[in-house]
């Protein structure tokens, strides 16, 4: 059985059941009109017929959160390719962290298969099978960073290369020194997650989902917790990474959002509502938001 530390590590960087936030009240801003820049690379995901009910423990009735949705090539929602910016949109309780879960194998589907990177998942799938999988291949980065307090950025980006061991001392701690120096945090290093801002502790989160140089990035709300200027500089980021802009390779990311300004940095953006796919639209080319021109969008919009 898990010790309450080992449960309190892996809930840090696997996350927890999800947030819940304000619908968003507007549709799709993308560009519907040109060809998507994904469409020549390989396929990494695969959805096929997935469902999730989840029953209510001494309760008659069930919520169907999922509906036997599909992510392939036979369908309207096509695979998920590699360096695809994919975002997750709808409205509140529509199934989108349910199906981000699902695709980082945190919670597990009632029917239907994810064949990720070549590999299936589905309900008969072992834990040990999905923990290996997620710590080689798969980075989160959540809404309320889920940083350990405890534990200096240094040591919270170290965490997941001492948990996969195939690092030396040295070499995490020039890994860990080049993350965090990517993020703009060198001199945040020895800094404890109380002693870092919302926008600098989720920096640290996302060179921490980096450690493992992992395909795929699923970030659920990241921006959710921080004003204006950590969200943009934190897209921003996030843009650099998916294209491989940082020095590292180019990094596929799917992440969820209910905050419509954002279409802008992803190739794709699927609309979910009531546990299915309602559509998805292009970006002709993913944009990183200028600071200026959001911040005066807000003020209009608020
Ligand atoms: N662990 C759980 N147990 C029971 N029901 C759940 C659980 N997690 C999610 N649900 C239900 O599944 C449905 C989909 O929830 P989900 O969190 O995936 O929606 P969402 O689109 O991410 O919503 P939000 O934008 O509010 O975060 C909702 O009806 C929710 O109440």
């Amino acid at each position: 059985m898990s010790s309450v530390r080992e449960i309190e590590i892996s809930e840090a960087i696997c996350g927890k059941t999800s947030l819940y936030s304000f619908p968003s009240q507007s549709a799709t801003n993308a560009n519907t009109m040109k060809l998507p820049q994904c469409s020549l690379s390989e396929p990494i995901l695969r959805i096929r017929n997935l469902s999730k009910i989840y029953k209510m423990p001494g309760r008659e009735e069930s919520v169907i959160a999922l509906k036997s949705i599909n992510l392939v090539e036979s369908t309207e929602f096509g695979p998920i390719r590699e360096g695809e910016f994919i975002i997750i949109r709808g409205p509140s309780g529509g199934g989108k962290t349910t199906l981000l879960n699902m695709i980082g194998t945190i919670d597990t589907p009632t029917e239907g298969e994810i064949e990720l990177f070549g590999t299936f998942i589905s309900k008969n799938s072992s834990d040990s099978y999905l923990s290996k999988l997620r710590l080689e291949h798969i980075g989160f980065v959540f809404q309320s960073f889920n940083l350990l307090a405890t534990m200096t950025a240094f040591e919270n980006v170290a965490l997941p290369m001492n948990l996969l061991g195939k690092l030396n001392k040295k070499e995490i701690r020039l890994k860990v020194r080049s993350l965090l120096t990517k993020v703009g945090l060198q001199d945040r290093m020895d800094h404890l997650p109380s002693e870092l801002s919302g926008g600098e502790q989720q920096r640290v989160a996302i060179a921490r989902a980096l450690a493992n140089s992992p395909e795929l990035l699923l970030l659920d709300e990241p921006t959710g917790d921080l004003d204006s200027r950590s969200t943009v500089d934190v897209m921003n980021l996030l843009l650099d990474i998916n294209m491989g802009k940082t020095g590292e390779r180019p990094t596929t990311c799917i992440m969820v959002t209910h905050n419509p300004e954002l279409e802008c940095y992803a190739d794709r953006i699927l609309y979910v509502k009531d546990g299915e796919f309602q559509f998805q639209a292009y970006n002709s080319e993913k944009t990183p938001l200028v600071y200026e021109d959001y911040v005066a969008f807000l003020d209009v919009n608020p």
